[in-house]
């Protein structure tokens, strides 16, 4: 591969290659594929494998398509290591041709070509993601592993675009899911996708270091519960933040503003006695004197409201006499929306009550098993939360665990290629048998192009799937698209922007498109939400968008299709 276009893979990503994925890292199957493909002379045959999924996940209507970075840092590396041939050759057995293994130790991707949308797009059903294309056992060797790679990366950046869609464009999305996530690699990928797709940082370290996701975190329970007396606090000086200038006793100056708040309690908002929890402080106090520039204290170790809410304006106020502002609350357990009023509410009385406006806006955090339903049900009832950290439902993608992206072939030695087997399936009725198409799993076969279609209002209205003789669509002039397998649905579309959806990204051992970096992957993200229907992507009963094929298209596979499909037989 020349210098120039290895410019194109980023080097700070491809550095960074997860040691595991490797050639090996694949099912058995795609190896005795491989085999049996070399011994009957096929190895040289060109294939052409479409990498697609049939139904978008989370009962949604729209996907993120995510991972193609990855794919090209394992093709651009694809090579079997002497030990990887060793272990084959044990494991296969002495009944394996060892020319097959010499063949085997000489493959690489340099005679593979991808197509592929850019990572970022919204993509739908059967619209191929990838195009790849060369000798038939290579292309065969790849399956696997681009799917691992593309599944989870797509269902979890499709799942933080959807928490981001729930939660509206200004709130603050913090990941925090590497303790639940589907271990070390599950986590971090969990860390990078979810940023591409709408989250603002993550909590996980090691993901900020590789990646470039900003970080971000507060503080846990146990970090309040760790304090009990004064003592335990060996400093207390906090260098005023505009000056050289140290007050000498954070904790007694802390003692003044809570004598000061104490005499007006009775007046705020919550109208009770001032009674909070005296270690609290202490532990809010330690936590100050650390991180005077960015104090934000997690409040409902004790009770939220008479307690963290109060010790937090304590500190709040010390802070402010050395200069500096706190930043917020954390909320982490009750009722998320009435305790963040509350607080807020408090926080309001209090900035008028002292004259300062900027206590009004203290940030506040909300966490604890959230969930798409909870931000919308949130949403609905009304709420002072500015962010909100997620874990668990977030990176398990607890509401569907899997992206089915499948890899099928569609074309060997310029003939294409139809899967419809399992597309027929004996439904037994009571009185009679009946045969039954299950048009979902017919693959579309042939080297296909597409393109997304654009309306006046600039949205998508809908991607044209072409064969390659096809002519290319073109802006103002009419277009028949037709749905694949429903014959009497077709619409005729006239487009005010055509987009060709497809780029080479490796071609023969070279990078040959822009990889772009995480950051300008979340943008793009951003940017196709934006553009896509608010009916596509409204949470219950979204309208399906349209994924079509011109009549060239259609034609050709419902000919293939009734070539190949088995005439049945009824009794
Ligand atoms: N106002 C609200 N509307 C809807 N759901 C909410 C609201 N406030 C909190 N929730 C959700 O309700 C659930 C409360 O869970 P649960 O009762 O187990 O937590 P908790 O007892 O308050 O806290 P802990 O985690 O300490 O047990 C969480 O999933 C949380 O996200
Ligand atoms: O709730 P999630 O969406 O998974 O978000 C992450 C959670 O992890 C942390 O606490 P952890 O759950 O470890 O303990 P706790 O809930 O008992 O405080 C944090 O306080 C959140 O509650
Ligand atoms: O920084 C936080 O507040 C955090 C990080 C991980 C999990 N829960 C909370
Ligand atoms: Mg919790």
């Amino acid at each position: 591969m020349s210098e120039a276009s290895r410019l194109h893979l980023r080097p700070s990503q491809s550095g960074l290659q997860n040691d595991l994925i490797k050639p090996l890292l694949t099912d058995y199957y795609q190896i005795t594929m491989a085999y049996a493909y070399w011994q009957s002379g096929r190895k040289d045959c060109n294939a052409v494998f479409d990498l697609f999924f049939r139904k978008c996940p989370f009962h949604g209507e729209f996907t993120i398509f995510a991972g193609l970075q990855d794919c090209i840092n394992f093709v651009d590396k694809f090579a079997f290591s002497e030990e990887d041939i060793d272990y084959l050759r044990e494991v296969m057995g002495p009944s394996v041709d060892p020319a097959f293994f010499d063949y085997l130790l000489s493959v690489t991707a340099n005679d593979v070509v991808i197509h592929a949308i850019p990572e970022g797009t919204v993509v739908f059903p059967r619209v191929p993601l990838m195009r790849v294309e060369g000798p038939l056992p290579i292309v065969q060797l790849l399956e696997t592993t681009f799917l691992n790679l593309i599944n989870y990366a797509s269902l979890v950046a499709t799942n933080a675009a959807r928490f981001r869609l729930a939660a509206g464009p200004k709130a603050r999305l913090l990941e925090f899911g590497l303790r639940r996530a589907q271990g070390p690699d599950g986590g971090l990928s969990a860390s990078r996708y979810c940023y591409i797709g709408g989250f603002n940082a993550t909590s996980n370290v090691l993901a900020g270091k590789l990646f470039g996701v900003p970080i971000s975190g507060t503080h846990a329970h146990a970090f309040v519960s760790a304090y009990e007396t004064m003592d335990q606090l060996a400093n207390r000086a906090v260098k005023y933040k505009d000056s050289d200038e140290v007050c000498p006793d954070f904790v007694a100056l802390a003692q003044e503003k809570r004598a000061l708040l104490a005499s007006k309690w009775r007046e705020s908002p919550m109208q009770c006695d001032f009674n909070p929890n005296d270690r609290e402080l202490i532990a809010f106090c330690a936590y100050a004197i650390a991180f005077p520039h960015a104090f934000l204290a997690l409040i409902d170790t004790y009770d939220a409201l008479r307690s963290g809410c109060p010790n937090f304006l304590v500190v709040a106020l010390t802070l402010r006499e050395l200069g500096y502002a706190a930043i917020g609350v954390r909320l982490d357990s009750g009722d998320l929306a009435y305790q963040s009023n509350v607080c807020r509410s408090v926080f309001k009385w209090l900035a008028e009550e002292l004259d300062v406006p900027s206590l009004a806006e203290f940030t506040i955090v909300a966490s604890n098993d959230i969930n798409e339903d909870t931000l919308y049900s949130l949403e609905g009832q009304g709420h002072s939360i500015d962010a909100f950290g997620v874990g668990t439902h977030l990176v398990t993608c607890q509401a569907q665990p899997a992206l089915g992206c499948v890899y099928k072939l569609v074309e060997v030695d310029n003939r294409p290629c139809i899967k419809v087997q399992s597309a027929w399936r004996l439904t037994v009725h009571p009185v009679y048998q009946q045969l039954s198409a299950e048009v979902q799993k017919v693959t579309m076969p042939g080297d296909k192009y597409c393109y997304r279609l654009y309306g006046r209002d600039g949205a998508p209205i809908c991607d044209l799937l072409t064969r390659r003789e096809d002519e290319t669509p073109k802006v103002g002039e009419q277009i028949l698209c037709r749905h694949p397998f429903q014959e009497q649905k077709r619409a005729v579309v006239r487009p005010n922007r055509v987009e060709q959806l497809y780029k080479v990204y490796w071609n023969k051992g070279e990078v040959t498109a822009e990889l772009p970096d995480i950051h300008d992957i979340k943008k793009r993200v951003d940017d196709q939400m934006r553009l896509l229907r608010m009916d596509h992507k409204r949470m219950l009963n979204p309208t399906p968008y349209k994924v079509s094929v011109t009549d060239k298209l259609y034609t050709f596979i419902h000919q293939l299709w009734l070539d190949c499909a088995p005439v049945g037989e009824l009794s």
